[in-house]
Order: structure tokens, then sequence, then C-alpha cells
């Protein structure tokens, strides 16, 4: 029995680039083997199990062979017989192909090193297309490694548009697709995960609404978004800002979107630009969509993305000041002067909207 450890960890440690998992694959071993030291199998379907210790996953070298239609469809063969190179010749990507053996020796049998230094996202084999999701991992693999110059190989795009074409992405599951997409946002070039994926047809075959809301302006601002640190959250609303807010609501639900990034979303596709806001009472009925008194961030992420996209709005910024200046005003004031009931609440809403006109937000 032998372990090497492969995927992620082997690529970025070969890139210099900081990894927080380890795989690693077991050749050479039956499930009881794992099973007698201690491992713990994970998974029904994969061989795949949990180090007593470290509780990193452990895979017995396996091959896969399409079995049905889309993301679902395999049957995985494994025994100890199956190789190393057997193994890694299933896997997306020549640079997620390679594995590392316990004295530190490289074993790469499908140019992952070269690619590597070439900086390119290459497909092993034609067993690519057999898992479709494989299309959104190469759009976030683009995403991360776009600074360090990293391109998509000209016969992995290619295969990429045929699959998108012919219809295999609408078997995956809406959630699969929020967990690549969550990942690819919060990665350092977030727009290159779009324009991968609209390059090869992808986004408009899994969401044909989206892809004429990405424009260079949305796509510039997310990129900027990541560059200042912006939340998932707040990245995910400017990719849907160009939508108007119905489309942003379907777009959200098809996708399972969190709670806390449609609602974001919804709100920036409804007010980006920003509406006419001339009478005080606009300003405020603005800002209370946003519960601005009892959760001043849910404002702050709307300004941020708002910025992001619109530099040039100077309303941004007095929009903030009017909530911070309106959550001085405290209903303990008002009642110490006598106001109770229904009373309390106008006078509340008058001394909102006096120190809105005082503010220069609305007549
Ligand atoms: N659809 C998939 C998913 C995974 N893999 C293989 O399984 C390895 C581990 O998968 P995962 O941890 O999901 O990805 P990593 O490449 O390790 O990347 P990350 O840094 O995001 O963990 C990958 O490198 C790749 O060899 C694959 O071929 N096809
Ligand atoms: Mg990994």
């Amino acid at each position: 029995m032998k372990t090497y450890l492969v995927g992620g960890a082997v690529r970025d440690k070969l890139l210099g680039y900081p990894f927080h998992e380890r795989d690693w694959v077991v050749v050479g071993a039956r499930p009881e083997d794992l099973l007698d030291q201690g491992f713990q199998q994970v998974g029904k379907d994969f061989p795949v199990f949990l180090h007593p210790m470290t509780k990193e996953e452990y895979a017995l070298a396996r091959t896969e062979r399409k079995s049905g239609a889309g993301y679902h469809g395999f049957i995985c063969d494994f025994s100890p017989d199956i190789t190393l190179e057997e193994d890694l010749s299933r896997r997306d990507l020549t640079i997620n192909a390679m594995a590392e053996d316990t004295s530190g020796d490289i074993v790469d049998p499908y140019g992952g090193m070269q690619d590597i230094n070439s900086r390119l996202l290459r497909h092993v084999s034609p067993a690519f297309s057999e898992d479709p999701l494989r299309i959104l991992r190469v759009a976030r693999f683009a995403a991360r490694y776009a600074h360090l110059g990293f391109k998509v190989a000209d016969e992995t795009q290619e295969l990429m548009r045929k699959m998108s074409d012919n219809g295999e992405l609408a078997t995956i599951a809406a959630e699969r697709i929020w967990v690549e997409l969550s990942k690819a946002l919060n990665e350092k070039s977030p727009a290159v995960f779009f324009s991968t994926l609209l390059d090869c047809r992808a986004l408009h075959a899994l969401f044909p609404l989206w892809p004429p809301a990405l424009n260079n302006t949305i796509l510039d601002s997310l990129n900027n978004a990541a560059e200042a640190g912006a939340d998932a959250d707040v990245r995910f609303a400017i990719s849907c800002s160009d939508l108007n807010a119905e489309q942003c609501k379907i777009l959200c639900s098809e996708l399972r979107a969190s709670n806390s990034a449609a609602w974001l979303a919804e709100r920036c596709a409804a007010n980006i630009p920003l509406p006419p806001l001339s009478k005080a009472e606009d300003w405020l009925s603005f800002l209370e969509q946003f519960d601005y008194t009892r959760r001043p961030p849910l404002l702050d992420a709307f300004v941020t993305a708002a910025t992001l996209l619109l530099p040039n709005e100077k309303r941004l910024e007095l929009l903030q000041n009017a909530a911070a200046e309106l959550r001085e005003v405290q209903a303990a004031d008002l009642i110490a002067q006598g106001f109770k009931g229904p009373a309390l609440g106008q006078a509340m809403r008058t001394e909102r909207l006096k120190r809105l006109k005082e503010m220069d937000c609305g007549e």
C-alpha cells in the first residue's frame, strides 16, 4: 500500500500558492485495510476515508466510467490493482493530475508541470466531459489564478463549448452551482469566472437571463470589489445589478442563492442607478427598505456595491450620513417630551424628515 498527496495541494505547492486542505490517494489497498488502521469511511458511492488523527481525506485509487446522463451517472471502480496513473487519468485538469510521494518526488504522467509553467488550464483527457460541473471548476480556477497569467487552453475551451451546446449543464443540481459560484466570487479575479463561462457559452446555457446583463462596467466593478475586499454578497449583488428586480428574483431562486445574498442582490437590482429622490419622504422610504436603524451593515453593503458601480454618484455618501443622523433620533427623547402611542411614531417621523431637509436630502 502506497500513499500519495494529490490534487490542489500538489498544484498549489508547485505554484507557491497558499492551500488549506490536503487530499490523499491510496494505491494497492482494500477498504478493509484502511478500516483496520482506524480510518473512517465517508460517502457511500466512493471509497473515501478520514484519517484517524488528521481527519484528512484518503481515497482509494479509482477509475470512473460514465453510466448515464449528467452529473450523477457514474460507475466507480476501485480495486488494489488500479494504478496511480489510472487514478490520475480520470481527473479534470493536468495541473490537478499530479501526485507527490512520501519522499517528495512528483509523479506527473499528463504534463501538469509543463502546464503550470506555461500557465495553462488544460483537460487531461476526453473523460473531462463526463462531469459538466468541471466547466464551473475551470472557470473558478481561471478566476483564482488569472493574476498569475493562467488561461484556458484552446482545446479545453473548445470542449467546454461543445459540452455547453449539448445541454449537459442542465443536469447539474442548482445547489452545486451555487457552491461553485460562491467560491468563485471569493477568488481574486471573480470577473474571470463569468468571462470564462460567457466565452464557452455555459453561462447562457445555465441562466439565459444573466449573460446580457454582464457588461464590462459590471465585470470591472466585480474585480474592483475583490481588490477592495468586499464580501461575497456584495460581489454577487454587483454581478446581478443590471437585471431588473423581477429578473433578479428569478435568478436568485433558480440559483438557490442564500437569503442574505438574494436580499442584497434584489435591492441593488431595484435601486441602482439611484432613483430621483426629490422629497425628504423619498429619502426616508429609500433608507427604510434597508432597515437602516436596526441593521446598519445592510445599508453599508448596498452603499459599497453601489459605490463600486457608480463611482460618481454623490448621493451615496449623503445616504450614509443621513442614516447616521437619523439613527440619533431616539424614541426616549420624544417620550420624555410626552409623546406616546401612534403620536410617538408620527413625532419620530416628523423629526427625521426635518433632519433630512436640514441635510439637503430632499425638500
Ligand atoms: N469534478 C472534479 C472534482 C475533483 N477532481 C479531482 O479531485 C481533486 C480534489 O478536488 P477538490 O478538493 O474539489 O479541488 P482542488 O483541485 O483540490 O482545489 P481546491 O483548492 O479548490 O480544493 C482535484 O484536484 C481533481 O484532481 C476532478 O477531477 N473532478
Ligand atoms: Mg482540494
